[in-house]
């Protein structure tokens, strides 16, 4: 399978903040999810895969291009979604799409209109007068509106009506159905990714903590609900973390097989979703934790 975005033991320091040793790939014709809490480095990771940020050291390729060389030819093939407005604010949307179209080669005005229309947008309207879920909408338009093989998005669906958000998902599975297309985006709402994602990749406190199919996560990760006499030392090493009430543990595994083998029906298991690895990972922080409630 082919790669579109490879990092390899990419490193980037701020005063409070570091990403460590990041290696990725995200795989051609799929959609990634890229999910973390607040502030761990998803922004980041995705400023330096847009070259908007140099790491301090590791390497970052795209469609198996380095940016020193290739910065133009990259940019040509990734429609990007920013959290921010990256237009000027005086101008009308119409005015917005002559300057972009004019740096994209294949810059289809005809694909341009039918997003506008789609997504209701007014042409002659100064941009700073959009709301925000009109300013996503914009950014979508001119993202989707060249052709880009890659499209890369930091919080989409953030600000957006859950109508909008749907919308925007269908939008998202229409361009993966000629199977050339890849899209990586970050999200909060990891409900979303039920929806449209094949991968996940979650980053914590600057960390690559897995890549891996949906499914896979599905098969391997689980809460499991028992009393608090079946753990010890040794059991409680079958969890990421755990959380221990009056009537009981509640406990995130990533091997539902061997807490099987371990408490066989002494356990409930239940589907772990993307939230509770999140959460759990974060109370677990790397080593095994408990935590009360
Ligand atoms: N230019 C910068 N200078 C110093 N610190 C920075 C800079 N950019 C980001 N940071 C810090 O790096 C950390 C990670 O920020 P980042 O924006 O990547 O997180 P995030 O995962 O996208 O968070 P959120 O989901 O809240 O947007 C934060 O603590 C942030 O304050």
């Amino acid at each position: 399978m082919v790669n579109v975005i490879e990092l390899n033991n990419v490193n980037k320091s701020f005063e409070r903040f570091q990403i460590k040793d990041l290696s990725m790939s995200v795989k051609k014709g799929f959609v990634t999810g890229f999910i973390g809490g607040n502030g761990v480095g998803k922004s980041t990771t995705i400023k330096m895969m847009m070259n908007l940020l140099q790491p301090d050291s590791g390497t970052i390729s795209l469609f198996g291009l380095d940016y020193a060389k290739h910065e133009k030819e990259i940019k040509q093939r990734i429609g990007f979604v920013y959290d921010e407005n990256v237009f000027y604010e005086q101008l009308t949307l119409a005015e917005m799409k002559q300057i972009i179209k004019s740096a994209y080669k294949k810059w289809d005005d005809q694909l341009f209109h039918h997003y506008v229309q789609l997504f209701e947008l007014p042409l002659k309207q100064k941009i700073k007068s959009f709301s925000k879920g009109m300013m996503m909408k914009a950014s979508l338009t001119m993202a989707l509106s060249h052709h880009a093989e890659l499209i890369i998005m930091d919080e989409p669906t953030s600000g957006l009506d859950p109508i909008f958000r749907r919308e925007l998902l269908d939008i998202l599975h229409d361009i993966m159905e000629d199977g050339d297309k890849t899209i990586f985006f970050s999200t909060h709402i990891t409900t979303d990714l039920d929806r449209i994602a094949d991968y996940i990749a979650f980053i914590h406190n600057g960390k690559l903590m897995f890549t891996k199919e949906l499914t896979q996560i599905e098969e391997e990760y689980a809460i499991v609900k028992g009393g608090v006499e079946l753990l010890d030392r040794d059991t409680e090493k079958e969890f990421i973390s755990i959380r221990r009430s009056n009537h009981g543990f509640e406990a995130l595994t990533a091997n539902k097989a061997r807490v099987v083998q371990t408490f066989g029906d002494m356990v409930l298991m239940e589907k772990a979703t993307l939230e509770d690895i999140m959460f759990y990972t974060k109370k677990g922080a790397g080593s095994v934790a408990s935590f009360n409630c």
